[in-house]
């Protein structure tokens, strides 16, 4: 659909008749980042001055969060019934529908009919068309993702966003309005839907009493590790964005809060469509699947509750490290201790409970790192868990190395340098992580318990054990 015009010269009297209030600071043109913030004069804060600087006050009224969307449907009827049919799974849901109307409301293409505008109707003509997250990548941008952890997440979420879409369909049939835009005109499609996620992703924040919400003029601000300024909700449901005590910003200086500075790479592209080296963790998560041969596949992966993951991240020294409980459940079977039983309640209910030895972890499934410790073949068992982490880094280490870049089509420079930056961060995340699983297997292989159960196992199973670092099985 069609988007609205408003241009920052009319963001001052849509400021002025809102009651939102900046003080010795602007919106700008930012080279490289969209709109962001500038002192207008140099601002000041100094560290022993116990007044806060606010540079901008937004009012309560104007906070996009889960009341926020309640308030409007009290006001409007169109959107309640909207809500009603098609909303109230989630707050982030709510939300997009919510902008989802602001979106029509807001359109040149609109020929009234569904209730009150808001303050937010127009500004939503201010948000970007364009975001650079890469679920609004062309297919070659997203081809050059091959082999990095982010190209399974975005291909699930770009899934996920399909199926809202088509969901949002079915369920206002009824609603002629939204039937004729979304399923007869088809005046609104699946990349409407695509682009009001990324709004609302990568400009959402959560505040301590409204929770997740989007909040005008201050998702203009943009991110540095080095952030000058910060926001707080106050007593009144106010938002303000003060500057960091200790700070000076030159006038014309960019003012910057912080995104979270313990995302990683990936994560920061995927949400908000850049990568600031200065602010990333060194980390990356890559998700899990059973192992082929496991009978019991399918009940761990219920017992466990939710979708495993592998995460590497190094610590301050850059050393990697892995946490990934799930693959001790794949590694772990019931001649080793660990049982799978689905319990009948009286009242007729089942529930699948998990045990090791006799305790029962249903609860607390990712403790079977610790309470296998005590077990006298927990090095064994640490040694089929570090040969699976290892053939599962090596495999992503060949998928990155081996993708071969596909020079079709058109691909943003930016893309282009943020995805070689986020493969050259990750290969040498994993090369490292590697080498530390080689020492720490290297290790175990010189255990006297694990060599004692090679050697009781056979010369066949000592023979896998000598081409440990290489080999695909398991042990188990
Ligand atoms: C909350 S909005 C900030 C305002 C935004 N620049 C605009 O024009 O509306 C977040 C988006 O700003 C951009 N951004 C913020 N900080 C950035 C940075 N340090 N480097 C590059 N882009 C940045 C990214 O596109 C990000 O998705």
């Amino acid at each position: 659909m069609r988007r609205g015009l408003f241009s920052l010269s009319d963001l001052p009297a849509w400021c002025v008749l809102n009651d939102v209030n900046f003080v010795d600071v602007k919106v700008a043109n930012i080279s490289g980042r969209g709109y962001g913030l500038i002192a207008e004069k140099e601002l000041v804060n100094e560290n022993d001055n116990s007044e806060s600087l606010t540079l901008l006050t937004v009012p309560k009224e104007l906070i996009l969060s889960a009341e926020g969307v309640e308030e409007y449907a009290k006001e409007s009827k169109d959107f309640r019934q909207l809500l009603d049919a098609a909303g109230r799974q989630s707050n982030r849901g709510d939300i997009l529908l919510f902008l989802l109307v602001q979106l029509v409301l807001s359109s040149p293409d609109y020929e009234g009919g569904q209730g009150p505008s808001t303050p937010w109707t127009q500004y939503f003509s201010l948000l970007p068309e364009v975001i650079p997250t890469p679920t609004m990548w062309s297919e070659s941008e997203l081809s050059l993702l091959r082999g990095t952890s982010l190209e399974p997440a975005v291909s699930a979420k770009l899934t996920t966003l399909t199926k809202e879409f088509d969901n949002l369909r079915a369920k206002v049939t009824e609603l002629p309005f939204w039937n004729e835009l979304l399923s007869i005109d088809e005046t609104i499609t699946v990349r409407d839907w695509i682009l009001l996620d990324a709004l609302y992703r990568s400009r959402s924040l959560g505040l301590p009493k409204s929770g997740e919400s989007m909040v005008p003029c201050l998702d203009l601000v943009n991110h540095s590790i080095q952030a000058t300024a910060y926001f707080e909700e106050n007593y009144k449901g106010e938002v303000l964005l003060n500057l960091r005590k200790g700070n000076t910003v030159a006038r014309g200086g960019e003012i910057t809060i912080d995104y979270g500075h313990d995302k990683s790479p990936a994560e920061m592209l995927f949400s908000y469509g850049f990568i600031d080296p200065d602010s990333t963790t060194r980390s990356l998560v890559l998700p899990l699947e059973s192992l082929d041969d496991d009978p019991l596949a399918a009940a761990k992966l219920h017992a466990f509750g939710t979708s495993p993951k592998l995460r590497l991240e190094e610590d301050e020294r850059g050393i990697p490290h892995w946490t990934a409980p799930f693959v001790y459940l794949m590694c772990l079977n019931e001649e080793d201790g660990l049982k799978l039983r689905v319990l009948q309640e009286t009242d007729g209910s089942r529930h699948l409970k998990m045990f090791w030895q006799d305790v029962d972890i249903t609860d607390e499934p990712s403790t079977i790192r610790d309470v296998i410790q005590s077990h006298e073949l927990h090095q064994v068992f640490e040694l089929r868990v570090t040969t699976v982490v290892l053939n599962i880094i090596q495999q992503k280490l060949d998928e990155l190395t081996d993708a071969k870049e596909h020079r079709q089509g058109l691909v943003r420079a930016e893309t282009r340098q943020a995805v070689s930056y986020l493969r050259s961060l990750e290969t040498g995340l994993l090369e490292k992580s590697l080498q530390v699983l080689e020492e720490q297997m290297n290790q175990l292989l010189r255990d006297e318990t694990v060599i004692g159960y090679l050697q009781a196992m056979g010369p066949s199973e000592n023979d896998l054990s000598a081409e440990a670092a290489n080999d695909e099985d398991d042990f188990s």
